[in-house]
């Protein structure tokens, strides 16, 4: 190793990593994963270990990019039984290496990096694929998610309402006091979602929480939760009816409940359409199924250090 890695802290990727530049960096990073050997990623399937003595996961997420000349890899865990405590349900890290001789650069964060770069690429794909007119937003969750979901989509479009609905009304409403603009807090899913156009899913809910009968037709809709294939966010009706998009067809097929439980069948991934090779189908009900992928922490990750690396020469 040629000298110490460098440690980027919470604070540090969250002052770099801002959704204006990394939206466009994250747009590259999908067209390059839907393009095969061309585009240059190396992504196996991320390794998960139950730790079912306590609910829990440990998640291994390591990726390349060719023309970023990055390689990562993420280690992430996420614990379905929140306790009382502070500690988040998720948490990771991000180790950036030196592609040349694979020397350990520097240790970052990686929860900001996954709450950031999840909620930019649910702004792609709504960029794509809501309808013409998307006046009201809907957040079914309020944690980490949940805000940085919030905090992306005012910022990247302008929703006429923006509505929350969480399991306690206690925790929807500390969620509407603590944003800056307006949200309306929703006694149930049923009357969150009712005549919402656009509707995002961040809960770590094992059953359904959104059902088909609720969604107008031609909403869209971004479901991040339900990672485990036995996990389901999303109801059959939903899932049956609905022109289903996804990050990358062999993990979500693989480790998403809603796809591997409903037999849903995906359509295309957000990278296709990107590329021009699959059509954004915007006018019919459309699902965004993610499930998270390496090389969006890589790019991330490279931004950050590149970033910190800059100022550091201007000191
Ligand atoms: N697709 C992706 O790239 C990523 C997906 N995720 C997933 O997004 C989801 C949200 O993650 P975070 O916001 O970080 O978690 P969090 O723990 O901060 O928030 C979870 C929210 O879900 C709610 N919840 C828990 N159980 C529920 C249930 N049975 N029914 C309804 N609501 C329930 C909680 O009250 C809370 O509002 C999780 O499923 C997580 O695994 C997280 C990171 C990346
Ligand atoms: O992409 C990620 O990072 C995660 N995805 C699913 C849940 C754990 C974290």
């Amino acid at each position: 190793m040629s000298g110490q890695p460098a440690y980027l802290g919470a604070d540090t990727v969250d002052k770099y990593l801002d959704y204006q530049t990394l939206i466009p960096l994250l747009e590259r990073a999908l067209i390059n994963f839907s393009s095969g050997r061309e585009g240059g990623v190396v992504q196996p399937i991320r390794t998960i270990v139950p730790v079912a003595k306590y609910s829990g996961f440990l998640g291994v997420m390591p990726a390349y990019s060719t023309m970023d000349d990055a390689l990562t890899t993420k280690v992430v865990t996420f614990y379905e039984n929140k306790t009382a405590s502070d500690v988040p349900s998720h948490q990771a890290t991000v180790l950036l290496f030196e592609p040349s001789n694979g020397s350990l650069k520097a240790v970052i964060d990686g929860k900001v990096i996954t709450d950031k770069r999840t909620a930019a690429v649910s702004v792609i794909a709504t960029k794509l694929l809501k309808p013409s007119s998307a006046e009201v937003l809907c957040i079914l969750g309020s944690g980490a998610q949940a805000h940085s979901h919030y905090q992306a989509f005012t910022q990247q479009f302008s929703f006429k309402e923006v509505r929350i609905w969480s399991r306690t009304r206690e925790n929807a409403e500390k969620f509407a006091n603590s944003v800056e603009g307006n949200v309306r807090v929703c006694s149930t899913p049923q009357e969150a979602v009712t005549n919402a156009d656009v509707i995002v899913t961040a809960t770590m809910s094992t059953k359904p929480v959104l059902y088909g009968d609720w969604v107008k037709p031609g909403a869209h809709i971004n479901a991040l939760g339900a990672c485990r294939p036995d996990w389901r966010e999303l109801d059959d009706i939903l899932m049956k009816n609905s022109v289903l998009y996804v990050d990358t067809k062999e993990a979500a097929q693989k480790e998403s409940g809603d796809i591997v439980l409903s037999g849903a069948s995906v359509y295309a991934e957000i990278g296709e359409i990107l590329k021009g090779t699959k059509p954004a189908l915007a006018e019919k009900t459309t699902i965004f199924k993610s499930v998270g992928m390496a090389i969006e922490d890589t790019v991330s990750a490279k931004l950050v250090h590149d970033c910190w690396v800059k100022s550091k020469a201007g000191d």
